[in-house]
């Protein structure tokens, strides 16, 4: 049965790549190399298609969410196993199932164990009834209120400390006039209203939860999404280092967090929102966990349902 490794040859600091390029190859893995921005979503569509037994990205969260499209789109999320050799800068997602270095992603690939996790799946669109486009995958989370420019903004230390959250404390210190989100967010089938007014950020995680929560990693098999919403900013200083933990501290009055499978969220205007760091920008957005959607190859540490401390609930 073929595996293939759907490799980006730019991502991190190459040579990882490069090392799990000749890893592979030992192992009989067919190599595919991306040479342009987008192709590891056609190379991973194209695996897919073909029947590939595995279809296991190589490089950072980036190149992952592609190749989990690409073989959404081959229809083989179902009969293809998907796995991840952490090449990037950042590998949330691969820390989360237990993957702790290039050596061990082969290392687990053998060992045949999988579990059959959530994938988040987003559908947008520019109106508020039209919903238009192909649902895209997400992994690790759907952050709105980044913009572009706070993302070349941030401090790289502060991106490795805190992901997706260092662009938005970033966007606030830097913008005097940060415009907040005007949002009215609803969950479930029938759209009950879950929160409405300005605010300032809104998180919806599938692989991970986020600063100010006792654990990393989420339930990835639970079929709900982790959705934090934060009003009002309280006057601290954004870059300072206790900011996002202050941010998202538990029950501060600022805060909402539900955990629900299906999310609507509607925008007075069209704004930001980051897939696994991909910018879209949108007014209309639901979000659904898709339970057990992916099969992927997990390592000995990872914890089908890391236990929740009494802060988590
Ligand atoms: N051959 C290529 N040349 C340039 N860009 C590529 C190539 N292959 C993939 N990409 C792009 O690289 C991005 C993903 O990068 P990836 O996540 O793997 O690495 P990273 O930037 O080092 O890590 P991270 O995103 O985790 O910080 C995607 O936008 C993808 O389209």
């Amino acid at each position: 049965m073929t595996r293939v490794l759907v490799r980006n040859p730019h991502s991190g600091d190459r040579k990882r790549s490069l090392r799990a390029k000749e890893l592979a190859e030992k192992r009989g893995f067919d190599v595919r190399n991306s040479t342009a921005p987008g192709e590891t979503l056609t190379l991973a569509r194209e695996a897919a298609e073909e029947g590939a037994a595995a279809v296991v990205a190589c490089g950072g969260d980036g190149t992952l969410n592609e190749v989990v499209r690409g073989v959404d789109e081959a229809d083989g999320l179902g009969r293809t196993t998907l796995g991840v050799v952490p090449a990037g800068t950042g590998n949330d997602f691969a820390d989360n199932v237990g993957i702790r270095s290039v050596e061990h992603a082969f290392k687990v690939l053998d060992s045949g164990r999988e579990r059959r996790l959530d994938m988040g799946m987003v559908r947008t669109s520019s109106g508020r009834t039209d919903v238009d486009e192909r649902p895209r995958p997400f992994l690790n989370s759907c952050v709105c209120g980044l913009t572009a420019e706070a993302s070349t903004r941030t401090r790289p230390d502060l991106k490795k400390r805190l992901g997706v959250v260092a662009y938005v404390l970033s966007t606030m210190q830097h913008s005097r006039g940060f415009e907040g989100l005007q949002l009215d967010v609803r969950a479930g089938e029938n759209r009950d209203p879950v929160w409405q007014g300005e605010a300032v950020m809104l998180l919806v995680g599938n692989g991970r939860r986020f600063p100010g929560e006792a654990r990393r990693q989420a339930n990835m098999e639970d079929g709900l999404l982790n959705v934090v919403i934060i009003e009002d900013v309280p006057a601290i200083d954004y870059l300072s280092k206790g900011a996002a933990d202050k941010l998202l501290r538990r029950g501060a009055s600022h805060l909402t967090r539900v955990k629900v499978p299906h999310l609507v969220v509607d925008a007075s205007k069209p704004r930001q929102f980051s897939l696994d760091g991909e910018m879209v920008e949108r007014r209309h957005l639901e979000a659904d966990a898709r339970q057990g959607a992916m099969r992927f190859a997990v390592g000995e540490s990872y914890q089908p349902t890391p236990e929740e401390t009494r802060a988590d609930r």
